[in-house]
């Protein structure tokens, strides 16, 4: 009988080797939680989203506990174009009123929740898909937004509507999932004190998740190689200050805004680092975690 191994020895040691040399990185993660952000653009193509399920998979194999937090931009922008309902962005943030409220609520919590879990469950893993409706997860307060007038340089508040951002974490309800073997993947909607429901940037309840649970890691995927500096070249370390002065000097817009101030913040609230990585990259989680070669920026305090 002829076996592949016999066929190519050379191509099985290298195999080998790769996993042997992973064996310290997941020593270094076992047991502790990865927060991993699916972003919309990056969920796009069919096979990179299954392999997105597998190494969500493996990860938690390895006995690393992974929670997966999606948006679902680009998919919501879909739906609305599809019912003629009109939608801007102000610095990376959907302005949501009350009809558009519904539709982000029904794209998220129901076919890109269902579609991700189901993947997941396809892999091989137990994933439950919740809101941060479901199990009190993610208590909102609505978003209060300033922006200085360019010319007479004076604060006014801006009225994004449904937009929420975190007030409270039940991280006790993830941990629960967890400890009975489940993978929690979360769609970013959050509850008000009446109510309300709330529109939260899924990079933004990624990174409240994150330090909340008490995180190693969390990890952003994008459609972007990272952070790029005005050249277009990857910057891939970035600390606190540095970060802090390219949003304030225009380097970053769009999405890329509430993905760095997310960054700052979780950094700032105990999460070892946060990386901003390229979700076009076939296991691009994967060389994150568990090599030495990091591909994205990675954002750390000092
Ligand atoms: N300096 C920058 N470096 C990288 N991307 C940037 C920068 N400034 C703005 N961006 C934009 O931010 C986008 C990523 O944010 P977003 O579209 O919200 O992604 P996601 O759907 O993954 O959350 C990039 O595709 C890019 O257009
Ligand atoms: C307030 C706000 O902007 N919410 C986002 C939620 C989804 C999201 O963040 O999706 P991505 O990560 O794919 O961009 C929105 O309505 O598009």
């Amino acid at each position: 009988m002829t076996s592949k191994h016999a066929k190519d020895p050379r191509k099985w040691l290298r195999t080998a080797q790769t996993i042997s040399e992973a064996l310290p990185f997941m020593r270094r993660y076992s047991g502790k939680k990865v927060v991993i952000k699916y972003g919309g653009h990056a969920m796009g193509d069919a096979d990179l989203a299954d392999k997105f399920a597998h190494d969500i998979v493996l990860l938690k194999q390895v006995g690393i506990s992974p929670i997966v937090v999606h948006g679902g931009g680009p998919q919501i922008g879909e739906m609305l174009k599809r019912l003629a309902v009109n939608s801007e962005f102000v610095d990376g943030l959907r302005v949501t009123d009350a009809e558009t409220v519904e539709i982000v609520e029904m794209v998220l919590s129901g076919k890109i929740n269902k579609s991700i879990t189901a993947a997941i469950n396809k892999a091989g893993g137990t994933a439950v898909g919740v809101s941060g409706k479901d199990g009190s997860l993610i208590k909102a307060r609505k978003l209060q937004r300033t922006i200085k007038d360019q010319d007479s340089n004076i604060e006014k508040v801006l009225d994004l509507g449904f937009v929420g951002e975190p007030e409270e974490i039940n991280p006790d309800f993830l941990l629960e999932l967890d400890r009975s073997g489940m993978i929690p993947v979360i769609a970013p909607i959050g509850y008000g004190p009446n109510g309300e429901t709330y529109n939260i940037n899924a990079d933004t309840a990624a990174g409240a998740i994150a330090a909340a649970v008490g995180a190693s890691r969390l990890l952003l995927m994008t459609d972007v190689a990272g952070v790029l500096d005005k050249q277009g070249s990857l910057i891939s370390e970035l600390t606190i200050p540095e970060a802090q002065e390219l949003t304030q000097d225009g380097t970053i817009s769009g999405g890329m805004i509430p993905k760095l101030e997310t960054c700052l913040e979780t950094v700032r609230g105990g999460v070892d680092a946060a990386v901003i990585l390229d979700g076009r990259i076939a296991h691009s989680m994967l060389l994150e975690i568990f090599t030495d070669c990091g591909i994205g920026t990675m954002i750390k305090k000092a």
